[in-house]
This record gives C-alpha cells, sequence and structure tokens, in this order.
C-alpha cells in the first residue's frame, strides 16, 4: 500500500463537480462472446477544488448488463444520489478516505471508482505531484498488450494479429467461446509459436465444456480468463486441477476479499485488476499487495478507456508487481481521436507514462464542452 506522506495538513474540499457524456465510435467492431460493441459511451467526472484544480476520472460502465451488472444509466444515478453526497461539503484529508465513505454504499464499484480516481487526481494535482509518483511508479515507458474481438475468417485474423505484432504488441488476448476457440487460438499459435497468447471467455463456458477446454492446454496459452460464470469460484477451482494452463479471473474480482475466496479455494492463479472494477486506486493497491504475498500473477486490465481512463492505467500498471503487458493498447487501437489534447500512442513498442501532475494529461476541455454535460453541482 502506498504511504501518503503530507508535510502540512492540506484540506481540501469540492467547490463544483460536473458530468460529461461522450461517445467514441470504434475503429472496428469488437466481437466477445456476449455481443458486439460499436461505440464506447462513457462519461468523464470534473471535480473542482477550492483551489480551482481540476481532478477528472472515468465512469466506465458499459450500455448494457452484459460484462458485468453495472450499467452507465444506473451508475450516473447511484453517483448524483448517494455518492456525491457523501463527498460534497466534507474536508477531505487523503484520497483513501474516500473509499471509507463509501462502504455505505453496496456494490456499484465503477461508480465508485469514477468519483475516488478523480479524488486521486486532484489531491495529486494539490500536492503538486505525479500521481504516478504516488502510485510508486517504477518506469516511465511500457511494453503493452492487445486484446482482439472475435474475428470470422482466419485469414483476417491472422492477419490483424501480424499487424498487432509488427506495432509492437507484446501480448495478445483472443476472445473466445464455445465453437470458437481452438480453431483460431491453434492458426495463430502455429504462425507465432513464441507470442505471449492468451484467451478470455467472458462467462461463456461451464463444467460441460470440460474437454473443449482441457484441448486448449496443449497451445502453451499464458491463461485462460475468466471461462465460467462471474459470481462461480467453485468451477473455476475444479478446472484449474484439471488444467496445466494458469486461470485468470476477471468479473469475479470486486474486492480482495475476492481474492482471498479465490486464493483460499485454488480458483485462479492470476488476476486481471481493472481499477474501476474494484471501485477505484484504493482497493485496487490492496489487491496489488494481496497478490504479491499470496504469488497470484497480477496485470492491469482495461475497459476501453478513453485517455483520462488509459492514462491512470499507464501509471499504476508501471508499479514493479505488475507481471504481464496489460491490456493498455494505444488510444488510435480503438478510436478516430480520444478526449486529450495528446492522445497515448504507441513508440517504438512501447508507450510512454504520463509524468505530468496529476494523472499527467491534458484533457481537450472544447471537446468536452461539445459533449452532453449530464450534471452540473456548485457549492454555495
Ligand atoms: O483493451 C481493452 O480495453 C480491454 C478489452 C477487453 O478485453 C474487455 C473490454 C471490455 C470489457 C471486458 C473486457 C475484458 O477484459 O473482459
Ligand atoms: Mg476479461
Amino acid at each position: 500500500m502506498v504511504r501518503i506522506v503530507r508535510e502540512k495538513e492540506e484540506n481540501f474540499s469540492i467547490s463544483k463537480v460536473e458530468l460529461f457524456q461522450i461517445r467514441l465510435p470504434l475503429k472496428s467492431p469488437f466481437k466477445t462472446s456476449y455481443g458486439v460493441l460499436t461505440e464506447k459511451a462513457f462519461d468523464i467526472i470534473c471535480l473542482t477544488s477550492e483551489s480551482g484544480h481540476i481532478g477528472y476520472g472515468e465512469l466506465v460502465a458499459f450500455e448494457t448488463p452484459d460484462y458485468i451488472e453495472e450499467t452507465l444509466p444506473n451508475s450516473r444515478l447511484i453517483i448524483k444520489d448517494h455518492l456525491l453526497p457523501l463527498i460534497l461539503n466534507r474536508k477531505i484529508e487523503n484520497p483513501t478516505q474516500i473509499w471509507e465513505w463509501f462502504q455505505v454504499v453496496r456494490g456499484n464499484y465503477m461508480a465508485k471508482s469514477a468519483i475516488e480516481t478523480a479524488v486521486w487526481d486532484l489531491y495529486a494535482k494539490i500536492t503538486g505531484q505525479s500521481l504516478g509518483v504516488i502510485l510508486e511508479s517504477a518506469t516511465d515507458q511500457l511494453e503493452v498488450g492487445v486484446s482482439m474481438g472475435m474475428v470470422a475468417s482466419t485469414e483476417e485474423l491472422l492477419k490483424r494479429v501480424s499487424d498487432y505484432v509488427e506495432e509492437g504488441y507484446t501480448r495478445v488476448k483472443l476472445k473466445i467461446k464455445p465453437g470458437y476457440d481452438i480453431i483460431p487460438l491453434s492458426a495463430i499459435r502455429k504462425k507465432f509459436p513464441n507470442l505471449m497468447l492468451m484467451a478470455d471467455a467472458n462467462s461463456a463456458y461451464d463444467l460441460s465444456h470440460l474437454t473443449d477446454l482441457k484441448a486448449l492446454d496443449s497451445l502453451n496459452l499464458v491463461m485462460i480468463e475468466q471461462p465460467f460464470a462471474a459470481d462461480d469460484f467453485l468451477d473455476h477451482a475444479i478446472l484449474q486441477k484439471e488444467l496445466n494452463t494458469p486461470l485468470c479471473l476477471d468479473e469475479n474480482i470486486r474486492t480482495v476479499n475476492d481474492c482471498r475466496v479465490a486464493v483460499a479455494l485454488g480458483s485462479c492463479r492470476s488476476i486481471n485488476l481493472k481499477i474501476p472494477r474494484v471501485g477505484g486506486i484504493t482497493e485496487a493497491l490492496k489487491i496489488i499487495d494481496y497478490c504479491r504475498d499470496k504469488q497470484i500473477l497480477v496485470w492491469l486490465g482495461g475497459m476501453f478507456e478513453s485517455g483520462v481512463g488509459r492514462a491512470l492505467n499507464l501509471q499504476l500498471a508501471s508499479r514493479t508487481e505488475f507481471g504481464l503487458p496489460g491490456d493498455i493498447s494505444a488510444s488510435d487501437r480503438y478510436f478516430y481521436e480520444d478526449i486529450l489534447e495528446k492522445p497515448l500512442l504507441m513508440e517504438a513498442g512501447k508507450m510512454k507514462v504520463p509524468q505530468g501532475l496529476g494523472i499527467g494529461v491534458t484533457v481537450n476541455g472544447a471537446f468536452l464542452q461539445k459533449n452532453n454535460l449530464s450534471y452540473t453541482w456548485l457549492k454555495r
């Protein structure tokens, strides 16, 4: 856990809150076991402090409850009616307090994270630091991976993988489901014998597919992510005993307690950590500490973040504990334009970890203003 060292008491409070609703079309449709995504809708939360600093947070929830149960409209409601009242008109001494104050609201991790990460950014800016430094970033550039949707033709699939490898991506994850697994994965493995290759099922299988899943053991995959239901720990543990390939949990893990259950039962050997899925930075840091102690391989996952969430992901993923390149592709791999003055791109096979104040990137204010302002709160 990071230590928050304060030289003098510098309480701060929030004087303005704004939520902007944004949609960015995807360059190509992204097909998973549960559906097809053609554009990413998300909100940017701007918290202004009395000192005039602005902290940014991203609400990453999808419009439909198919990845996990949270949705964008529900999260907006939770933020407005239940989370903001817990922090407005209060003195904040340190951003870990937000996690404590939010405990009276059950679940709703992505909604909590949108606010909590904005407070961390604000705190870093008020205290004149890069958030990366506070989060113990250990490098200024990172190798990254790419998560690929399903592609019907093997020829097209191999072409895309080749392009990604050529661009410098060092790890490739393919979405799978029953009937779309061994054939595309074997094709990739045959052409790229040494590639860090893995598969993500987003809960599409159950124990009746044991034979299909065991067949994947021959492909030397780095891991298989979330084959079974988002609330299942037992069957994942049964499957892990049958496989040599490590299992990775994504949807299951919302708290460090979920990690304890997974370790106690042997449900996985790796965890895909997404800051929004675990309610923000405070819980993410606890999970990192726990995984280090229990020798669980932790790596950073993605939610098609815009530049705001992506900058934070790069900062956290540059800690020493992250054992694999994250799902943190360059923003031009997803979007035609991003909400930053300067998009986060790949250079010579690596992405730069933002070093400026707070999340270290400049949001394009004019771009935000062009979008739908869903909510403003002003301190009176
Ligand atoms: O590149 C990314 O942002 C991650 C892509 C990805 O795999 C994903 C995207 C949206 C929702 C769930 C997942 C997942 O990891 O399961
Ligand atoms: Mg996943």
